[in-house]
């Protein structure tokens, strides 16, 4: 199973590198608007959002607003192999680049328990209709996520959702998917 994923795991990211920018914006921002019209987000207190890398939908827009809003806004970071925590942040400037490139949290944040979560906004390669996602492979969402009742919102671009994904019996599912058609309940 793990070679299986390993290989989808490039052919998706080749399919999500031949994505034209045009589509890769115009999609990004539908999915913003859609999750911050959304009732599960206007209700969050603590929203649990990862900061996005290229490639990745683009969460800025979601974390400022939120910020702004006066959310309780937290965001990943790696505390060892499969293992991060969220820490919150302040504002968009509140990131140093781990060694692996993603932005997160400065040291000194005030890590948030995943109990304390209420809607996570969660990162996929690829998702399937069902809710089960591919990620790079670390299993840091699928064992963070077992910490924790938050609500599970993935978002992923309409040409990347899957009918169906490889699972093992680790794998955690998302409630949740916004793509640039809408917010749907899986
Ligand atoms: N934007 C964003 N942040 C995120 C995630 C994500 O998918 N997207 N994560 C979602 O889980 C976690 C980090 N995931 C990571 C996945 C791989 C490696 C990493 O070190 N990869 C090595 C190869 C390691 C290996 O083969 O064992 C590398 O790329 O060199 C680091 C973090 C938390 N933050
Ligand atoms: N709850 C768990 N307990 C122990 N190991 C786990 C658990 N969940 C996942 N793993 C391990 O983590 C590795 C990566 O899992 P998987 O390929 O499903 O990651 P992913 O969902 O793509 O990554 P991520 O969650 O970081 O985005 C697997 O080898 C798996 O055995």
């Amino acid at each position: 199973m793990k070679a299986v994923k390993k290989a989808l795991r490039q052919e998706m990211l080749a399919l999500r590198a031949s994505l034209s920018d045009d589509y890769r914006l115009s999609s990004d921002q539908a999915i913003v608007e859609h999750v911050l019209a959304s009732e599960l987000y206007e209700n969050a207190k603590v929203v649990f959002c990862f900061v996005s890398m290229p490639g990745e939908v683009n969460t800025q827009p979601i974390i400022e607003d939120a910020i702004a809003k006066g959310k309780v806004v937290c965001v990943p970071k790696v505390m060892a192999k499969g293992h991060m925590e969220a820490f919150q942040i302040k504002s968009y400037n509140d990131f140093e680049v781990s060694d692996y490139g993603i932005r997160e949290p400065k040291a000194g944040s005030l890590l948030i328990e995943p109990d304390q979560i209420d809607l996570g906004i969660i990162p996929n390669i690829v998702v399937s209709k069902d809710g089960y996602r591919l990620g790079y492979g670390g299993g840091f969402y699928d064992r963070y996520l077992l910490r924790s009742k938050m609500v599970r919102l993935a978002v992923c671009r309409e040409a990347l959702i899957q009918e169906v994904l490889p699972i093992e019996a680790h794998d955690e599912k998302v409630d949740f998917i916004a793509s640039e058609t809408g917010l749907i309940e899986v």
